[in-house]
């Protein structure tokens, strides 16, 4: 049995870092949504046992340390099931972007893979699976846009967000978010309860809420990404943020078309990757 599903791609409209934690991890408030840029997963269950990865085009770790192939193993082992998974992963999200790429194609994997092998999971054990798989493998498994607290795995859905489309622009810089995490001097120090409540209804609520704490390390590194953000103010944009810990950042606009023609002007101008997008 074969079958294909859609991996999408996730920004953070905001990233608060609130504190260190004896693990190492870090206490966030995230809003996060997910965006129409997809990987495709196309999954194989057969008799010949084993999980197998691969990823057409793109320098991924094939086999067991893609972590699309450890959500699978993660899965079988839980549901007790023992058949072969083979997963080809057409890669379209760009790889260590703050795009959340690994992470959806984990969860996209947990989810693909319960139902077809019949749901042995239940969601809650899909989400506690995601949690031990990476911090953002959750909110994909959750799939609407969430308030992330705790590491980013306490998940609660968002009211209805502004309906606007967004502007990707990647200067075709990989980042380690545990490097990001790692140079990040905590400056505030923070109470979840003192954070002021999430309230996006309109488009300028949200340009008020664009924040990501993991700027301050990731601008520092690469001032391009600084230009990027000033760039996609100067072309329109309401708004614009570094996603994750970066490299993407995003501008908020008011339709796709706008952003789609902003786009065009970066992608004639750079030799940077440039994705018009709805949220979703
Ligand atoms: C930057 C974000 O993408 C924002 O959504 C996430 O916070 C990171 O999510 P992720 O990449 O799925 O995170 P993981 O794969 O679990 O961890 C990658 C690295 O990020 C750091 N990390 C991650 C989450 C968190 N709350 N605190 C951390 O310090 C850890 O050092 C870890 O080594
Ligand atoms: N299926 C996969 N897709 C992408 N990266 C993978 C995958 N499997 C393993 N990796 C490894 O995970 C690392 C992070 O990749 P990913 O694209 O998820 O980062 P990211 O978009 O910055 O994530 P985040 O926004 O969660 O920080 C890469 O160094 C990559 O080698």
């Amino acid at each position: 049995m074969q079958k294909t599903f859609k991996a999408p791609a996730k920004i953070n409209l905001c990233l608060h870092v609130l504190g260190r934690l004896p693990s190492g991890y870090h206490e966030l408030a995230m809003a996060m949504q997910r965006v129409d840029l997809y990987d495709t997963i196309s999954i194989r269950v057969g008799n010949e046992l084993g999980v197998r990865v691969e990823c057409a085009g793109v320098d991924l770790p094939a086999g067991g340390e893609n972590i699309a192939a450890r959500a699978a193993r993660a899965l079988l082992d839980l549901a007790g099931i023992d058949v072969g998974v083979d997963i080809c992963i057409d890669k379209k999200i760009p790889v260590a972007a703050g795009l959340g790429g690994g992470s959806s194609d984990a969860a996209t994997v947990l989810l693909g893979l319960n139902e077809m092998l019949g749901c042995p999971a239940s969601v809650a054990q899909l989400l506690a699976l995601g949690g031990e798989l990476g911090a953002d493998v959750p909110f994909f498994v959750f799939g609407q846009p969430a308030w992330a607290t705790g590491v980013g795995t306490t998940l609660e859905p968002l009211p209805v967000l502004p309906a606007v489309a967004y502007l990707l622009i990647n200067p075709r810089i990989t980042v380690s978010t545990a490097d990001v995490y790692r140079s990040l001097r905590l400056t505030k120090g923070g109470e979840l309860a003192n954070l002021p409540r999430f309230s996006v209804v309109t488009k300028i609520d949200l340009q008020k809420a664009l924040y990501n704490d993991l700027e301050s390390v990731t601008l520092q590194q690469y001032p391009v990404i600084a230009e990027i953000k000033q760039r996609l103010l100067a072309a329109g944009a309401l708004g614009a943020l570094m996603s994750g810990s970066g490299s993407t950042v995003f501008g908020v606009f008011d339709d796709f078309e706008t952003a789609r023609r902003a786009g065009d002007v970066f992608a004639a101008q750079d030799d940077w990757l440039v994705f018009p997008v709805h949220p979703l």
